[in-house]
């Protein structure tokens, strides 16, 4: 097998600020394309992952606005299978043109990815992962009037939906996947965690949940035997302290600080905590194997060791 790496684009890999028009989100992507083209020059066998919180979210909205008989709302699994087709036709374009640009022979696909998860799962029962845009409290409080969602205040932002995260269990299309990478072909999945399905008898069943992109990055690097995970954020290292004055950015990180740092609250949930929890998932998993958290623009320095916080075991 050859050297395989699973990159998690985080949020600002697709869409830079409020900048959510089609056209802008695809200079994002062209973007994100230049810069991990020097990785995937240096003959990785690359899978590219991605949130869609945002996007997840605009589609649910756009949905409900021109609701009516003949045009009914798609259920929230529908939503994130459209919003994978999206982001992944941005990503496959970009790639294409980068490609062309500089004379690279390689080929980018989009697999359309379920995720399997269990429905027992107690995140059903507790809606935790934050989708769409941010609404002042007024308009928070009349949507979960008028539509039932559940709302809660986001660090500071403003307020916003929140539904089921559940955790992942396994990828139905990992063998598919894996074909593709012995083939140096740079696949796109488990775009925005992938959508959620419980597994009835012979059946999928669509589940109205929105799987966190981190945990199911890590999920596709086990199953693909990746040797490293590259998850790329907003920040250029991970820090404790974080925002404080005795800020600290650390370069390394074992899975036992990981873990400590964990308890003494160092990590914000629903950002960095569900990073720090994949990259120890991931570093323990098998020896090795290794996490970067990084910045979308130092993601080339970071591989080459230079930058980045390394997670391993
Ligand atoms: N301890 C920490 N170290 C570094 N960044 C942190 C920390 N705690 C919270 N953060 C914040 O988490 C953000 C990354 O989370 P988020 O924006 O949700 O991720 P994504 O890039 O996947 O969309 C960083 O940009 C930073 O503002
Ligand atoms: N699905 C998901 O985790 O998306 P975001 O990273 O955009 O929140």
């Amino acid at each position: 097998m050859g050297n395989r790496m699973v990159i998690a684009l985080g949020g600002n890999a697709i869409q830079l600020g409020n900048g959510s028009t089609a056209a802008e989100q695809r200079e994002a992507c062209y973007h994100t394309a230049e810069q991990l083209v020097s990785i995937i020059r240096n003959g990785y066998e690359i899978v590219l992952a991605h949130g869609n919180g945002p996007q997840v979210g605009n589609i649910i909205l756009q949905n409900q606005i021109s609701q009516c008989e003949k045009l009914p709302a798609m259920p929230l699994d529908t939503c994130g299978a459209m919003s994978q087709g999206m982001i992944g036709y941005w990503l496959q374009s970009a790639l294409y043109e980068v490609f062309k640009q500089q004379g690279i022979e390689k080929e980018t696909v989009t697999i359309l990815t379920q995720v399997q998860v269990d429905k027992e799962d107690q995140a059903f029962q507790n809606p935790t992962k934050p989708i769409g845009s941010f609404y002042t409290k007024e308009e928070a409080d009349k949507l979960q009037e008028e539509k039932g969602y559940t709302m809660v205040e986001d660090a500071g932002r403003g307020f916003r939906r929140v539904v089921a995260s559940p955790k992942p269990i396994n990828i139905i299309e990992k063998n598919v996947i894996n074909s593709l990478l012995n083939q140096q072909v740079v696949v796109v999945a488990t775009g925005g965690g992938g959508i959620p399905v419980t597994i009835c008898g012979s059946h999928l069943e669509g589940v109205e949940a929105v799987i966190d992109k981190d945990f199911a990055s890590e999920k596709l690097a086990e199953l693909v035997d990746a040797e490293t995970l590259l998850i790329l954020t907003a920040v250029e290292k991970v820090a404790i302290n974080y925002g404080k004055d005795n800020e600290q950015w650390l370069s390394e990180l074992s899975v036992e600080e990981a873990e400590e740092y964990i308890k003494e609250k160092h990590f914000a949930p629903g950002s960095m905590l569900p990073k720090i929890e994949a990259a120890i998932t991931f570093a323990k998993s098998k020896p090795g194997r290794k996490v970067i958290i990084t910045s979308l623009d130092k993601a080339n320095v970071a591989v080459e060791g230079r930058t980045g916080t390394v997670i391993s075991a």
